[in-house]
Order: C-alpha cells, then sequence, then structure tokens
C-alpha cells in the first residue's frame, strides 16, 4: 500500500484555508498512491476558544469536499481528524474515506489532552474499533492516545496490522512522540503510521517527526520539523510473518494480568 502521509502547517483558525491546501496536496499525489493521511485537528489546530464561531455543523464542508476528491481520485484518505459540532459540544473527530468515497469509519477521540485545554472545551468519544482499507484491517488512535498502550493493544488484539496515529503534538514533548511509536509497533507487531503537524497555535509549537514505523521497530522514513511529505510503501505481510517468528500477542498471559 502506497502510502502518503501530509505534515502540514496548519493555519490556526482558518478551515477553509486549510481544506484548500489539504484538497491541493490530495490532488498532488501520485496517480499510484493507495492511502492519503492527514494530522490532527487540520482545520482549525488547537483554537478551541473560538470553535463556537468557526464550527457551525458535523465537518460537512471538510468531509464532502475529500469524499469528492477519494472518488474522483481513487484513493482511501485517512483524513486526520476535524473539530465537529456534536449537539451542543464540540468532539475532535477523525474520518477515514475510501477510494469510493464512503465514510468507512469515524472515531471521536476518547483520551483528552489535559495538557492543551481539550477537557475544557471538548466532549470525549466513548468507542473505537478497526476497519478494513483495500480489505486490510487497521487501526486509528488520536495524538494523546498514544501514551495509553490498552487502546493500540485492543486494536492490535482485534486483528489491525496498520495503525494510523494522527497528531498535533508539541515540540516539548517531541521525544516522547518518537519513542512511544516504536514502542507500539514493537510490542503490537504492527506499522505504525504517524502523521504529525508542522507549525504553531498561539503558544505551541509543533514537533513534526511524522514517520512510518515497520513492525519490527524500523524507521522506514520520517520527516523533520517543517511541512513535510512523507511517502511508504507498506507491505502487510511482514506483520503477519513477524507475529509468527515472535508470537507476543499469543504469549501473553491473560490469567495473570
Ligand atoms: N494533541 C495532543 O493530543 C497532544 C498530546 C500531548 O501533548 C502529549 O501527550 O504530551
Amino acid at each position: 500500500m502506497k502510502t502518503a502521509v501530509y505534515q502540514m502547517t496548519v493555519i490556526p483558525g482558518q478551515p477553509r484555508e486549510n481544506l484548500k491546501k489539504v484538497a491541493d496536496w490530495l490532488n498532488r499525489l501520485p496517480e499510484d498512491t493507495d492511502v492519503a493521511v492527514l494530522p490532527e485537528m487540520w482545520n482549525t489546530s488547537y483554537t478551541l476558544q473560538q470553535l463556537a464561531d468557526l464550527i457551525d455543523d458535523e465537518g460537512s464542508l471538510e468531509i464532502s469536499a475529500l469524499q469528492n476528491i477519494a472518488r474522483l481520485r481513487r484513493l482511501n484518505i485517512v483524513a486526520g481528524s476535524i473539530a465537529v459540532k456534536h449537539g451542543d459540544k464540540f468532539r475532535n473527530r477523525a474520518v477515514v474515506i475510501d477510494r469510493h468515497g464512503h465514510i468507512i469509519y469515524h472515531y471521536d477521540k476518547v483520551h483528552l489532552v489535559p495538557l492543551l485545554n481539550e477537557p475544557e472545551f471538548l466532549e470525549a468519544g466513548d468507542e473505537f474499533s478497526t476497519f478494513k482499507l483495500d480489505d486490510q484491517k487497521m487501526g486509528l488512535i488520536i495524538c494523546y492516545d498514544l501514551r495509553f498502550p490498552e487502546i493500540t493493544r485492543k486494536l492490535a488484539l482485534d486483528g489491525a496490522e496498520v495503525i494510523y496515529v494522527v497528531a498535533e503534538w508539541p515540540l516539548e514533548r517531541i521525544t516522547h512522540f518518537t519513542a512511544l511509536l516504536k514502542a507500539r509497533a514493537i510490542e503490537n507487531q504492527c506499522y505504525i503510521v504517524a502523521c504529525n503537524a508542522s507549525g504553531e497555535c498561539e503558544d505551541t509549537v509543533f514537533g513534526g517527526q511524522s514517520m512510518v514505523v515497520s513492525p519490527s521497530g524500523a524507521v522506514i522514513v520520517a520527516a523533520d520539523i517543517d511541512e513535510a511529505t512523507i511517502t511508504a510503501d507498506i507491505d502487510i505481510e511482514q506483520s503477519e510473518a513477524i507475529r509468527q517468528a515472535i508470537p507476543i500477542l499469543k504469549s501473553r498471559r491473560t490469567d495473570l494480568y
């Protein structure tokens, strides 16, 4: 699966401008790209106090624009996450669109990050699952979720061999991000495809370092700190092979823990 990751400099509080950037990027991808991946909160960044003025529905403008591109370009889009209205609250929602333009999965971030004031402004989701893209089982988590090994482990136990991590992870703690991405890949023997943002929002600088990590923990490709595109060709069989060679998931002592 030829995968392209957009380490995007999100323009804070400018959903229309960001949609234009994303559409231009998607339309420039090589025709043989199978999956395009976007970062967390790519429509607004962390302008949480302004969401009521910026967001008036469930992200229909952004999502329908991406559905059209997916259909026209026959491209799967792991559409990062966007701030959406949910009742009278807001959620941090990831959406996955297949090559036919169908929304096949959405996920509302379940672990809200106190360091960026999410609990004050957002409502947490309360469910997650695996999904299938091109017949392969995949999982997706959002940024702070990476610190909770249980969620990635559950996705791996449910059969995910590729897990996408969409993020706006600050530079200040970027060493945690890179270490945890490798740990999650090694302990679950799956590909980790991580898409972080670059640039800044208010006082927060985002740290980039988007990467694709193999099921044995090798960094196949990584970005630096600035806006960039990274690409990798993902061979799902590698995950199956390493799970057979070192049967971590089977060796677990579920009678003890
Ligand atoms: N956007 C996020 O969830 C940031 C997470 C973070 O800053 C951290 O875990 O540290």
